[in-house]
C-alpha cells in the first residue's frame, strides 16, 4: 500500500541526486541515530552531491535537503510555502499552535499581531532585564570559577536565559541562576527541552502513539504539568490584575513594573476585533520561553567558547570594550554604547556563521512546486540546512578560518548567510537576541579573561578546532587527533555541544 501510495512521488524526487535507498527503510538506517552523527551525515551527502540540494527518504517520507541559496530564496520567499515539517511536532504538546508552529491564516493574524512586542522602546525596557540578569550570572562565574576551575559554559548559561525570558515574556523572576534545578519549574524548562530534542531522531519516541509505551513517557508527562500549570497560573494572575487594574498602579507589587512583559502585549492586543483567549495566550508565551532562550544559550555559550580559543579575537573585543566604557568598565553598557561596539557585532556574526544556534530549519509542501526547474511534490519535508551555508567556500573564504573582520570585505548575498532565516517567516526575536547576546558577552570579556579548559587548546593558527565542512575523510582524521574538551556539534532544533563547552574564567585586575 504505502509502495504504491508513494510511486508517482518517488518517480518525480529520484530525479533529485541523493543516497540510493533500501526497501521500507529507505535512508532511514543511514542518517545516524544521535544528534552530533545527523549532522555528520548531512554534510558528507551534501559533498558527496556536489554541495548543492539533495533528496532522502525516512521510510516513506521524502524530504529534499535545500543548500543552494538560490532554491532557500524561493522557499523563504514564499507566502505560501509556510507550513513546518513534522519534527515540529514534537513541540506541540508543550507550545501548541503558536508563533513558531502554526500555520495558514493563524499564524498571519498572530505575526501582525505580535511584531510590535518588539519594537525599540520595549527592546530597551527588555535592556534592563538583560543587564541586571547578565549582573547575577557575572556574580555567579565568579563563584563557580575560582582557583582555575574547569566550567561547562553550556550548562550555566542555560539558567541565564532561562531568567532573562521569563522576566521579559511572562514579567516574573524565578531566579534560575541562583538556584538552579532546586526549584522544580527550572528542571521542568531543562528536561523539556533535553527531551524534544532526544525524541527527534528516535524511531520510536518520534511518535506521539508509540511514544506512550516508552518507560520515561511518564516523567515526561509531569515535566510538561508542571510547565502549562506555571505558565497558565502567571497568565490567569496577570488578567486578573489587568482587570483590577492594578497592573497600572504604580504601587510596589509583583506586577507594578512600569516595564512591559510581551505578556502585557498579548493582553492588550486584539484579534479581528476580539481580546485573545487564554489558551491563544498560553501557546504565544510558551513559544517565546523556548524560542527565546533555548538559542540563546546556544549563541551565548559558543561565543564564549570561541573567545576562548582565540585570544588575539578576545584582545580586539576587550580593547573595543575599552575604547566605549572608558574608565567604567564594571557598569553596565547602555543600549546606545552596545550599539557602538562594532568589532563585537562582527565577532558574534561570526559565531553564528560557524555555529548557529539553529541549524536547519524544516518546511512541508501542501502542494507540488517548481523551484528552478525542479519539480518538489505535494506531500514532501523540505529540510533547510542553514549551517551549511557558513562552511560553503563559494560563499565564505576558507570558512574554517575564525574570522570576524571577513563581514566587513566578504558581503554574503541576502540568502547565503541565514541564522536568523529570512522572508515572511524569519525570526521575529533577532534584535532581541543579539541584544542579549552583546550585553552577556561585553560584561563577560570585561570581567573575565576566557581560556581554553587546558592552555594546549588555544588556537595557533586562527582556525576552529571543530570540522564540520571538511571532506569526510580529512574530517575523521582530524577528529581522531581531538581533545576530549573540543566540543562535539549536536543538532535537532538548536545546536548544542554533546560534551558541553568547558572553559576557565581568570577575574581582569
Ligand atoms: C541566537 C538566537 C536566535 C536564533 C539564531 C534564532 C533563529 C530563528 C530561526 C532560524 C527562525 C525560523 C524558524 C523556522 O522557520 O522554522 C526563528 C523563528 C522564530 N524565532 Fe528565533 N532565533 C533566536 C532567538 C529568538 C528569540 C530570543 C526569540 C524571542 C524572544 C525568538 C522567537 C522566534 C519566533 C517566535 C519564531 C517564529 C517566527 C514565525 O514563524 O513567524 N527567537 N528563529
Amino acid at each position: 500500500y504505502f509502495e504504491l501510495s508513494v510511486a508517482k512521488k518517488k518517480r518525480v524526487l529520484n530525479k533529485i541526486k541523493g543516497p540510493p535507498t533500501l526497501p521500507i527503510l529507505g535512508n532511514a538506517h543511514q542518517v545516524g541515530k544521535s544528534p552530533a552523527a545527523i549532522l555528520n551525515t548531512l554534510f558528507d551527502w551534501w559533498y558527496e552531491y556536489d554541495k548543492d540540494n539533495y533528496r532522502m527518504w525516512i521510510g516513506y517520507n521524502g524530504n529534499i535537503c535545500v543548500t543552494n541559496p538560490k532554491h532557500l530564496e524561493v522557499i523563504l520567499n514564499s507566502i505560501t510555502l509556510i507550513k513546518k515539517s513534522g519534527i515540529y511536532d514534537l513541540l506541540n504538546p508543550w507550545l501548541g499552535e503558536g508563533l513558531l508552529t502554526s500555520t495558514g491564516s493563524k499564524w498571519h493574524k498572530h505575526r501582525k499581531m505580535i511584531t510590535p512586542a518588539f519594537h525599540f522602546n520595549i527592546l530597551q525596557d527588555f535592556h534592563q532585564v538583560m543587564n541586571e540578569n547578565s549582573t547575577k550570572f557575572i556574580k555567579r562565574l565568579k563563584k563557580v570559577s575560582a582557583g582555575d576551575s574547569i566550567i561547562d559554559f553550556q550548562d550555566e548559561t542555560h539558567y541565564l536565559t532561562l531568567d532573562v525570558i521569563c522576566d521579559t515574556a511572562m514579567g516574573v523572576t524565578i531566579n534560575a541562576i541562583e538556584q538552579r534545578d532546586t526549584v522544580e519549574v527550572v528542571k521542568a524548562f531543562k528536561d523539556m527541552c533535553y527531551n524534544i530534542n532526544m525524541r527527534a531522531f528516535h524511531p520510536f519516541k518520534r511518535s506521539e502513539l508509540l511514544y506512550r509505551l516508552a518507560p520515561d513517557y511518564p516523567a515526561n508527562v509531569k515535566t510538561l504539568k508542571i510547565l502549562q500549570d506555571f505558565t497558565n497560573e502567571i497568565i490567569e494572575k496577570r488578567i486578573e490584575a489587568h482587570r483590577t487594574g492594578i497592573a497600572k498602579k504604580t504601587e510596589d507589587n509583583e506586577f507594578s513594573r512600569k516595564k512591559m512583559a510581551f505578556l502585557d502585549t498579548l493582553l492588550s492586543s486584539t484579534i479581528d476585533g476580539r481580546p485573545l483567549n487564554q489558551q491563544e495566550i498560553y501557546e504565544e508565551v510558551s513559544t517565546f520561553m523556548f524560542e527565546g532562550h533555548d538559542t540563546t544559550t546556544s549563541g551565548v555559550a559558543y561565543a564564549a567558547y570561541l573567545l576562548s580559543r582565540f585570544p588575539e579575537e578576545q584582545r580586539k573585543l576587550f580593547e573595543e570594550q575599552r575604547a566605549v566604557m572608558g574608565n567604567e568598565m564594571h557598569r553596565d553598557a547602555t543600549f546606545q554604547e552596545i550599539a557602538e561596539m562594532k568589532y563585537l557585532d562582527l565577532f558574534i556574526k561570526e559565531a553564528q556563521r560557524v555555529y548557529p544556534s539553529v541549524p536547519f530549519i524544516g518546511r512541508y509542501t501542501e502542494k507540488d512546486y517548481v523551484i528552478h526547474g525542479t519539480t518538489i511534490p505535494k506531500g514532501t519535508a523540505l529540510t533547510l540546512v542553514l549551517i551549511i551555508l557558513g562552511y560553503d567556500d563559494r560563499i565564505f573564504k576558507e570558512p574554517h578560518r575564525f574570522y570576524p573582520e571577513r563581514f566587513e570585505t566578504e558581503k554574503p548575498g541576502p540568502f547565503e548567510y541565514l541564522p536568523f532565516s529570512a522572508g515572511p517567516r524569519n525570526c521575529i526575536g533577532q534584535k532581541f537576541a543579539m541584544l542579549e547576546i552583546k550585553t552577556v558577552v561585553s560584561k563577560l570579556v570585561r570581567t573575565f579573561e576566557i581560556l581554553p579548559a587546558v592552555d594546549e587548546l588555544v588556537s595557533k593558527d586562527g582556525y576552529l578546532n571543530t570540522y564540520l565542512g571538511l571532506p569526510k575523510a580529512e574530517k575523521e582524521k582530524k577528529e581522531s587527533q581531538g581533545h576530549k574538551y573540543d566540543p562535539i556539534l549536536s543538532a535537532v532544533l538548536t545546536l548544542k555541544s554533546e560534551n558541553g563547552l568547558h572553559l576557565r574564567l581568570h577575574e581582569r585586575k
